[in-house]
């Protein structure tokens, strides 16, 4: 594998231009002769640093401060002044850190985004500007190989609702996910906030709000702005890949449609969070000795995370159990706001996009309905008796100590999975569906949550059931390939891959998912197998043989080491 020790990088610039460039500042890392060249002896301290001597020094730092939100900008500043340090930082503290970077941190900062600003990062493509989009966009992206666009307008982050131009906060996590853990060049990811104004009121009425001070644009000007923005990607780099992510509910399904076969996009929430989700219940089924097809599944929170989900469980079950999509329908009982989504509801009360998942009425359904005639989620449990239940409604708590212990009397394991984030959100904490089921739960959450203790004294390890655990692997291997477009085989291929990971299959009391310390290795097995399908399938744009794929993925990652520089005074190379 060559890495970028053994790399020489022609490069540009010199002295205070190179030094606070993110993607070519070394800092105390540069070598004697590097200074020289550079410019940089009379600009540094005397001591040469390596890497390591630097990673050491940086942790020092982040552990002074105390409180997460404050490790989170220390990092953000960290990625402002050095990537290699960065992300070096990141790769030997992985699983400590991820939570500080994403969810949950993540959210407080998006939250705060306004009063955190210190220095902009990523595309800003604003409504009111939309005239010079092209000329904004090309600004950044003229004349470089870019792989990867994340893109939001952050209607409904993470399950903090609308955030505004903080959104460009989830994008850059995003992105720094996939650079992290499969190894896409920071220099070939682009992140961008589509700031179409923000209907979260404590932010149109904060002073120092630095986005666009109005109300959310919708209906065809949002539609407008939003392809125009799409049309920029496909015209100046047709291969890259589109990642589309916390978009909310009327557009992320319906941008998804309008672009899945123009383009390699990818809707993390619906399809990421759906193969993370179908590789959790894989394993889970294993661990129970059943098969999807045997289970009864609730969803509760029908929105892009919810649907996304039920319909990768049900493609899941159509694909491995050989079910129709009718039969395979048939096993999913979705709630919403108005409880179970029942025919007898109304269309006022049933999105179009859940229209497939509409329950025919019950005899049950009616009789335990309110005077609204709706029916929550304990008379649900009480009627259905689940085997599975997943959470994704932004509602802490929901999963109450009544509904989990009647769902255990129905079922000798259950399969719970509160996926809301952040942390604070989740519908049951696992310590207490571990208690109230005796220890008898399988549990996956959307945040990380620690082990619980079972009655024998042994520890159960929470699974996080999280897209970051599989959409890098995803987006990647469609990337390297140069996929016209992310398929659902490509993607059932991916979690077929991560559940064959899961830690449960060698000891049923072990986790439902590989954990997150093992995070690149999971998600460069998913990349193979992504990679392995779409070739497969003739949906790749490279003609590699099956046998160089892994090999060819390797030597493509970008990894977090130091190249040797050459100064050249004919241009950055
Ligand atoms: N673990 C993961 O990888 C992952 C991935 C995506 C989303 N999520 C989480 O899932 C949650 C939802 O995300 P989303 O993008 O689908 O948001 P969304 O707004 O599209 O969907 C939320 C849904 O929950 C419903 N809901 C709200 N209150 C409810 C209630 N009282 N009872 C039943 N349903 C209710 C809403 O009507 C909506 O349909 C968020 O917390 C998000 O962070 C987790
Ligand atoms: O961002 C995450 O942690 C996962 C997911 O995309 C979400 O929106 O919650
Ligand atoms: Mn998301």
């Amino acid at each position: 594998m060559s890495t970028a020790t053994s790399k020489v990088m022609r490069v540009a610039l010199r002295g205070d231009s190179i030094l606070t460039h993110p993607r070519f500042n070394k800092g105390t890392g540069f070598s004697t002769a590097e200074r020289k060249a550079f410019g940089l002896t009379g600009r540094l301290p005397f001591c040469v640093n390596t890497l390591e001597e630097q990673c050491v020094r940086a942790y020092d730092q982040l552990l002074v401060r105390e409180e997460p939100i404050r490790k989170n900008s220390f990092l953000q500043s960290l990625k402002d002044q050095n990537w290699v340090l960065y992300y070096g930082l990141l790769t030997r503290h992985l699983k400590e850190l991820i939570p500080i970077i994403y969810t949950p941190t993540q959210a407080d900062a998006i939250a705060n985004y306004s009063h955190l600003f210190r220095r902009s990062e990523g595309m800003y493509l604003t409504f009111p500007n939309e005239e010079t989009m092209e000329r904004d966009f090309l600004e950044q992206t003229k004349g470089r190989d870019i792989q990867l666009f994340v893109v939001s307008d952050a209607e409904a982050i993470l399950g903090i609702g609308d955030q505004g131009v903080g959104g460009i906060g989830i994008a850059t996590a995003k992105s720094a996910i996939y650079t992290l853990l499969a190894g896409i060049d920071p220099s070939k990811a682009v992140s961008v906030t589509l700031d179409v104004g923000t209907d979260n009121q404590g932010l149109l009425n904060d002073p120092l709000y630095v986005g666009w001070p109005n109300k959310r644009i919708r209906g065809a000007a949002y539609d407008r702005f939003v392809d125009k923005f799409v049309q920029l990607v496909r015209k100046h780099h047709p291969h890259s890949l589109l990642h589309f992510e916390d978009f909310g509910i009327g557009n992320a399904k319906r941008l998804l449609d309008l672009y899945h076969d123009k383009h390699a996009v990818f809707n993390d929430d619906i399809q990421g969070t759906g193969a993370v989700t179908l590789a959790a219940l894989t394993s889970a089924v294993g661990v129970t000795k059943s098969k999807l097809s045997d289970q009864r599944i609730v969803v509760y929170g029908a929105g892009t995370a919810g649907l996304g989900i039920t319909r990768q469980l049900r493609d899941g079950i159509m694909a491995i159990d050989r079910l129709s999509e009718a039969d395979a329908n048939k096993k999913f009982f979705l709630l919403d706001r108005f409880g179970l989504i029942k025919q007898s509801l109304g269309s006022s009360k049933i999105r179009p996009d859940v229209r497939e998942f509409v329950r025919p009425d019950a005899e049950w359904a009616d009789a335990s309905a309110n005077e609204r005639g709706e029916v929550g989620l304990l008379e649900v449990v009480k009627k259905v008796k689940p085997t599975v239940l997943v959470g994704c409604s932004t509602q802490a708590g929901a999963f109450t100590e009544e509904v989990v212990k009647e769902m255990a009397k129905h079922t000798e394991r259950p399969i719970i999975f509160p996926l809301s984030n952040p942390s604070r959100l989740v519908e049951v904490h696992p310590s207490d569906a571990n208690d109230w089921t005796g220890g008898k739960a399988l549990l996956a959450t959307g945040s990380p949550f620690p082990p619980c203790k079972q009655p024998n004294g042994k520890e159960y390890v929470i699974a996080e059931c999280n897209n970051a655990l599989i959409y890098p692997g995803l987006g990647y291997g469609a990337m390297i390939t140069q996929a016209s477009i992310m398929t659902d085989t490509m993607i059932i291929a991916g979690a077929r891959r991560l559940a064959s990971l899961s830690p449960a299959l060698k000891d049923p009391d072990n986790a439902l998912l590989p954990d997150f310390s093992e995070a690149k290795h999971v998600n460069f097995e998913v990349a193979v197998a992504v990679a392995e399908q779409a070739i497969t399938e003739g949906s790749a744009g490279v003609e590699w043989r099956k046998e160089d794929i892994r090999e060819k993925i390797r030597e493509n990652m970008w990894i977090p080491e130091y190249a040797k520089f050459v100064y050249d005074e004919r241009g950055e190379k």
